[in-house]
């Protein structure tokens, strides 16, 4: 990848890190010694991390640093580094136990009722029963010697996405969670909550995933969301006990310090928002060798550390990585990002009905009062009414400053992202039917909606979260955006969406056997591709999405699957 970085501090800020562990530190000095040995083909950094240890950290540290090294480069042989490997690790994985979800029945009750075309039901049965291969529990040795092991400790069953992607994932949750709902495996989608809960109450925020390596960061906030569409479901009030503390925890967390900017508008108004920043400053453990490799021309230290922070902000957003962060350099602690703030106005209106339903009233009167300020910081920075989108707004001040900075045009980044459109997602953008209009036509025009679905950007770099992937959550907030919006157009256009959306997953399906991470809009039935690690499969939120299309737009029985 070819990155660089900006940093412009105008005032003296703290810089946060959260340290990693001996283990997580020891396993890059292995990932990086199987790169040097075993060569790029095939090579995936991850793996390195993920494996756990047979003996204690001091022994295999020793019998590692014993390995006869030659040349000049000090190179292990390939038999000697697979030996080692072999004697004294656990293989990736193996200390996630799948395990048969109690909820799981082949063909639930009420199962997709309006999906009438035997074709597409069998498909969707199938894509169901995938369940069980991501159901994954952590093994009893984690439990009890965890410090041989960088998977963490959560103490329910859960659903992983797949493939290299082998523990939980915060937002990728929610979309499996949709899907769940849809399978009517209630007590599934619980048991997720119960684990993001824990990491919450362990950590002070939920991580980006359940792994040692990830306890600096967190990802896109979707809990509240989670809670709310399971007790829509369930009407299970000790869920939202259990939840609502730490959702106020995880409230402060993203308006803590680092996270928050304040921007004044023309009028003199200030509004608070929220940014991306990572409690670190080094290579990322699961991508160090390709994180060095991107930060070797930086000579200044700081410099560097900035830029390995920006890496770990881009990884905390879930867009890891896009030019959305790139302008002229990688700065994603820069930008004010247009869906992050929307998913924390969704957490402040949560939060308000959850705590409605519990009866407290003052939490309830005040999350309402905190959505209402954020809808405007929404409006103030972000929208551009020429273009009739949202766009995300870049900071001058850059990395962490108390002082307010005053709004200018030239700092929205006008290039169409999905992201433009995500506060269509949200009910509170709805009010105005003319404006639902103007951002409705706006999206059609954008140069976003493919054949086969909603492009992530309309810029081709090569990164996963550019052009041509189209990505399972945002299919899926946009078109419950278009279809909640009132207007009929925008309901027929959420509904074609959707449509196109479920051909291409069939056909790849058809065609390759499995369920894939991402897609390429432009064709039906290929998968996604571009940045930093083979396209995978398995996968949670697409399986997810695909369930929650067909719960709410059905199947008519004379409609064909194919493209
Ligand atoms: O290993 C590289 C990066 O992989 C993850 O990101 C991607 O997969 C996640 C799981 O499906 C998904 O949540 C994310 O949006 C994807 O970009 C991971 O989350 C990153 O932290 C990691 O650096």
């Amino acid at each position: 990848m070819t990155l660089t970085t900006g940093l412009s501090p105008k005032c003296t800020p703290t810089y946060p890190v959260v340290a990693t562990t001996p283990l997580v530190t020891f396993l890059e000095r292995v990932q990086e010694t199987a790169l040097e040995t075993f060569g790029e083909k095939d090579f995936d950094p991850k793996f390195y991390v993920d494996l756990s240890l047979k003996f204690n950290l001091s022994k295999t540290e020793k019998a590692f640093d014993s390995l006869p090294r030659s040349g000049e480069n000090g190179t292990v042989s390939i038999k000697d580094l697979q030996e080692f490997i072999a004697t004294y690790f656990d293989y990736a994985g193996d200390d996630l136990l799948y395990y048969d979800p109690v909820d799981f029945v082949p063909e639930p009750e009420g199962f997709l009722p309006r999906v009438k075309n035997p074709e597409v039901r069998a498909w969707a049965i199938e894509v169901h029963s995938l369940w069980k291969n991501l159901s994954r529990k952590v093994s009893d040795g984690v439990h009890e010697q965890p410090e041989l092991h960088t998977l963490l400790p959560l103490p329910e069953a859960g659903i992983v996405p797949g493939s290299r992607f082998r523990e939980v994932y915060y937002w990728d949750s929610y979309w499996v969670i949709r899907g769940l709902l849809a399978s009517k495996m209630y007590e599934t989608a619980k048991a997720i909550v119960t684990n993001l809960i824990f990491l919450l109450d362990s950590y002070g925020y939920v991580l980006n995933a359940g792994r040692a390596y990830c306890t600096n960061r967190s990802q896109p906030p979707l809990l509240s969301a989670m809670v709310y569409e399971i007790y829509n479901r369930t009407c299970d009030v000790e869920l939202i006990r259990k939840a609502l503390p730490a959702l106020l925890k995880e409230h402060a967390f993203w308006n803590s310090e680092i996270h928050k900017a304040t921007i004044q508008d023309a009028q003199g108004c200030n509004h608070n928002l929220s940014r991306y920043y990572a409690m670190w400053n080094k290579p990322r453990p699961e991508s160090s060798t390709i994180d060095k490799e991107s930060a070797s021309k930086l000579l200044d230290n700081s410099v560097k550390q900035q830029f390995y922070r920006d890496l770990a902000s881009a990884a905390e957003s879930g867009w890891d990585f896009s030019t959305r962060w790139m302008s002229y350099n990688l700065s994603t602690t820069s930008i004010l990002p247009v869906d992050l703030n929307v998913y924390i106005l969704k957490m402040e209106l949560d939060i308000a009905f959850l705590a409605k339903v519990l009866g407290h009233k003052s939490t309830m009167e005040s999350f309402l009062e905190a959505a209402e300020a954020r809808k405007n910081a929404i409006n103030s920075v972000f929208w551009n009414d020429e273009m009739g989108q949202w766009l995300d707004y870049r900071l001058t001040n850059g990395t962490v400053c108390k002082e307010s900075e005053t709004w200018q045009a030239c700092n929205q980044n006008h290039n169409a992202y999905a992201s433009n459109f995500i506060p269509l997602w949200i009910d509170l953008f709805h009010s105005d039917a003319a404006l639902v209009e103007k951002v409705e036509r706006s999206f059609q025009s954008s140069g976003l909606v493919h054949a086969f679905g909603i492009a992530t950007s309309v810029i081709n770099s090569g990164q996963q979260w550019d052009f041509p992937n189209g990505w399972a959550p945002l299919q899926h907030m946009i078109v419950e955006g278009l279809l909640r919006s009132g207007l009929k157009e925008a309901r027929s256009l959420a509904e074609d969406i959707a449509v196109r959306w479920i051909k291409t997953n069939y056909a790849a399906y058809k065609k390759t056997g499995a369920m894939h991470e991402k897609y390429d809009v432009r064709k039906c039935g290929e998968f996604g591709g571009g940045g930093e690690y083979i396209p995978q499969t398995g996968f949670g939120w697409s399986n997810g999405v695909v369930l929650a299309f067909l719960e709410e737009f059905g199947w008519p029985e004379d409609r064909s699957i194919e493209c």
